[in-house]
């Protein structure tokens, strides 16, 4: 039997300072051309010519103020600050590649759904079914700020949100046109067959639409669905409609945790257990020596900032860091005041006590958090290959460092290393970015809940929840 193989993107933001921040500053890195389309449209073919499954483009919506109360680190470190909109790449990267996927990441709390819909429906039409959706509902109060709110909906109600959202997407992508509805009959002078194509009726809470899908149906309809909160309530979202999970944490014991509580409660929703591709983040330094990458991460390191690292961390987690020493604690005992994302202390610590700034400070030696593997390719590849194995992860997310450097390196020493353990594949699947990643159909499996509302007689599916 062949053995699986690894799930890998590049992961990527519209911006400066992505997760490993201070190394724009170093004289080989490009990222300050984010503006620039050929900064995008030359990496979307190097990803490709590595084979890399997808890009995975986060965003935010907010600007970071938590760390001393100000936006100043964030600004002077360009802290994903500024950022340009993600899915406007698109495009332009789709022609220049044949393969690549593009995950793309929505906050939808501020987005009429109607809207968004059509917008990754023509995406799917553009890309050839290479679009994948992160989906996320926001954490910062600068964010509610700015769309005219006083501050962030409560943790467990973007959720609910969030659910009641996806439906109304649903009854749009994968209900509204049948599969046959558009006939293009030039000498009957019919394009769409109007017996075939549904007004949506969605009466909810927290949203009501009546309308018809502007877009006759795109090759993979709904986008692949991505999403990466870890709470109970995050999980939960997790089980009922994401088709892959991103995952971040420092421990492999931590990770395989999360990994099976969110494979036993897909199978509990009646979902196979590998209905979800489990992704994690993470950053590799790689040389063609151990001696070669321990230098490039000691040079790597003096561009680095972990202050702007804190600062990022502390808008995740809602506290003001700045006002800590050293050795305080990151999670206080007797909770902490912050209002941010309540699961990522707990992602660090690992639930863990005595775990300081300091601590987390050292972690961040690249200006980052996620977890770091230096080495040579075998060392790479064996380091990766372990958290398959023990963690049960089905691939990675991997940040940039100097970039498109880091990204160069991982395609000239790793992936052949990978390769030859037949661990990742020598060329692409064909089809779209679904059926590259599930080897099934290009549509939404019959066990997921999106594909309860295609049937046009199903009515309980049209009703508002
Ligand atoms: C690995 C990872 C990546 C994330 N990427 C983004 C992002 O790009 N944009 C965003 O607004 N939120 C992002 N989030 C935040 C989540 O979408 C979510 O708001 C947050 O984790 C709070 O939910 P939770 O308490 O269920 O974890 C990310 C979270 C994780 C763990």
């Amino acid at each position: 039997m062949s053995k699986k193989h690894i799930i890998l993107n590049a992961f990527n933001m519209n911006c400066v300072g992505h997760i490993n921040h201070g190394l724009w500053t170093h004289p080989r890195d490009r990222s300050t051309d984010y503006r620039k389309l050929s900064y995008w449209t030359d990496l979307a073919k190097l990803l490709e010519r590595g084979l890399f499954d997808g890009l995975f483009i986060a965003d935010i919506v907010g600007v970071y103020d938590i760390y001393r109360q100000s936006v100043d680190v964030t600004l002077k470190e360009s802290v994903q600050l500024p950022v340009n909109d993600p899915m406007m790449l698109v495009s332009a990267m789709a022609a220049a590649t044949q393969n690549l996927g593009f995950g793309i990441t929505v906050n939808l709390t501020y987005e009429a759904p109607y809207l968004l819909a059509r917008r990754f429906s023509t995406l799917d039409h553009l890309t050839d079914g290479r679009i994948g959706w992160n989906i996320v509902t926001g954490y910062l109060d600068s964010a509610a700020r700015a769309m005219g709110g006083a501050e962030m909906i409560p943790h467990d109600e973007r959720y609910d949100r969030a659910d009641e959202y996806l439906d109304v997407l649903y009854k749009l992508w994968e209900g509204s046109w049948q599969d046959d509805a558009v006939r293009r009959d030039r000498e009957g002078r019919v394009f769409a067959d109007p017996a075939k194509v549904r007004k949506v009726r969605h009466r909810g809470r927290y949203y009501d639409v009546e309308g018809y899908h502007l877009c006759e149906p795109s090759p993979q309809r709904t986008p692949v669905l991505f999403q990466a909160g870890s709470s109970g309530r995050g999980q939960a979202f997790a089980v009922r409609h994401a088709e892959c999970v991103f995952v971040s944490s420092q421990s492999k014991e931590g990770t395989r945790k999360l990994v099976d509580a969110l494979r036993a409660q897909a199978v509990a929703a009646g979902r196979d257990a590998g209905d979800l591709k489990i992704i994690m983040g993470i950053t590799v330094v790689v040389g063609r020596t151990q001696r070669e990458a321990e230098e490039k991460f000691a040079e790597y390191a003096r561009y680095a900032s972990p202050e702007a690292g804190l600062a990022h961390f502390a808008a995740g987690s809602g506290i003001d860091y700045s006002t800590y020493a050293p050795d305080d604690e990151l999670a206080p005992p007797g909770g902490h005041k912050g209002r941010g994302i309540e699961s990522s202390v707990q992602r660090v610590t690992d639930g863990k006590r005595g775990v300081t700034v300091r601590h987390l400070l050292d972690q961040m030696q690249l200006g980052g958090r996620y977890t770091t593997i230096v080495g040579d390719p075998v060392q790479v590849a064996d380091a990766l290959q372990s958290w398959v194995q023990e963690a049960g992860v089905d691939g990675f997310n991997l940040t940039r460092t100097v970039t498109p450097e880091s990204y160069e390196d991982f395609i000239d020493l790793v992936i052949p290393e990978l390769q030859s353990r037949g661990i990742y594949k020598t060329s692409y699947a064909q089809g779209t970015l679904r059926e590259k990643l599930f080897g099934d159909g290009a549509r939404l499996g019959p066990r997921h809940t999106g594909a309860g509302f295609r049937d046009p007689s199903n009515e309980a599916a049209t009703q508002a929840r």
